[in-house]
């Protein structure tokens, strides 16, 4: 099946000079949730902005569900709802009436059932009355969902949503989030919280300096990247790592000591580690392993880009 977005060559120079996407590939495939991961200013917004036709980049092509963005912008518009990061709502428009307002934009005829029940996802039913600058900041929030919700897209770009908002609006989120993906809708979402990318996404999209540094299904990802640590409480701290045990990587803090060893690895060397650890007269009390987190991955990825950058 083709994808319903697809980026080539994305190229991006403000008139500052400033290049932020160096030539950006992508596809997305229909149905996924894709999470664009990457430190601030790597380009995430950029990228965003460009293929919602906001921005108007200086090379490469983006089309949404066929339309090119460039020369069928309505038609490619017509297909997306954007949430920004930044609150831009008229303020003293009531909430009902502002996706009114956004879906008639879009030529769809009126269909207040419809809103209704988008309202109600949000937990903004009761304030469909209100106007937008009585609302709090997270009410506006939602506000901005529904409003990128109001025509019925079927690719939704949420840019930072949980950025500032309390742990049960971060929740709803995921939950409309999952929602409308049951419902077939494609969504692009940008992050800082890699627990966020980790528990949502289908994919992983990495971004630095504006260069894609990988795409990779979340499970592969974790699976190929994962590393995994192995802890033993020891049960008397010895002074120093013993020289039997000096060709294994092991870190030792009071009497704790750790072992990280690749879980896709022919071996992983636990069982060596656990035979030569007795014949060094080291007994343990307790043990565990904790898998190395998306957030290890990412830290690493980024790092590696910069050293590279370096030794440039
Ligand atoms: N209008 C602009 N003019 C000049 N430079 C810009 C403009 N907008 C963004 N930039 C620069 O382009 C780069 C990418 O910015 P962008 O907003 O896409 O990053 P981001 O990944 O979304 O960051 P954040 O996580 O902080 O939102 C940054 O260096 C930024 O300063």
């Amino acid at each position: 099946m083709a994808p319903i977005i697809s980026i080539k060559g994305l190229q991006k120079t403000y008139d500052s000079g400033h290049t932020a996407l160096h030539g950006l590939d992508l596809d997305i495939e229909e149905g996924e949730i894709l999470a664009l991961l990457g430190p601030n200013g790597a380009g995430k917004t950029t990228t965003i902005s460009a293929v919602c036709g906001l921005i108007r980049p200086t090379g490469g092509t983006v089309t949404v569900g066929g339309h090119n963005i460039a020369t069928d912008y309505r038609a490619a518009r017509a297909m997306i709802g954007l949430v920004p990061q930044e609150i831009s709502i008229e303020p003293f428009e009531r909430v009902m009436n502002t996706v009114r307002f956004s879906r008639g934009l879009f030529g769809k005829r009126k269909d207040d059932a419809y809103l209704e029940k988008v309202l109600r996802s949000l937990s903004l039913w009761d304030k469909k009355d209100s106007r937008n600058n009585e609302l709090s900041g997270g009410m506006k929030r939602r506000v901005l969902i529904a409003k990128a919700l109001s025509h019925e897209p079927r690719v939704l770009f949420l840019d930072e949503p949980t950025a500032g908002v309390d742990v049960n609006l971060r929740k709803d989120m995921w939950q409309l989030v999952r929602e409308l993906r049951a419902d077939g809708v494609t969504i692009i979402l940008t992050t800082h919280y890699i627990e966020e990318a980790e528990e949502m996404a289908d994919r992983i999209g990495v971004i630095d300096k504006g260069r894609l540094l990988l795409v990779e299904e979340k499970d592969k990802l974790m699976k190929s990247l994962g590393r995994k640590e192995l802890v033993l409480e020891l049960a008397k701290a010895p002074d120093a790592i013993p020289a039997s045990l000096a060709g294994y990587e092991l870190e030792l803090e009071g009497n704790r000591l750790t072992y990280t060893f690749d879980t896709t690895a022919e071996s992983t060397g636990v069982t060596r580690l656990m035979a030569d650890l007795a014949a060094a007269g080291l007994k343990f009390t307790d043990l565990s392993t904790r898998q190395s987190s998306l957030e290890d991955v990412f830290l690493s990825l980024v790092d590696e880009g910069q050293q590279k950058e370096v030794a440039q």
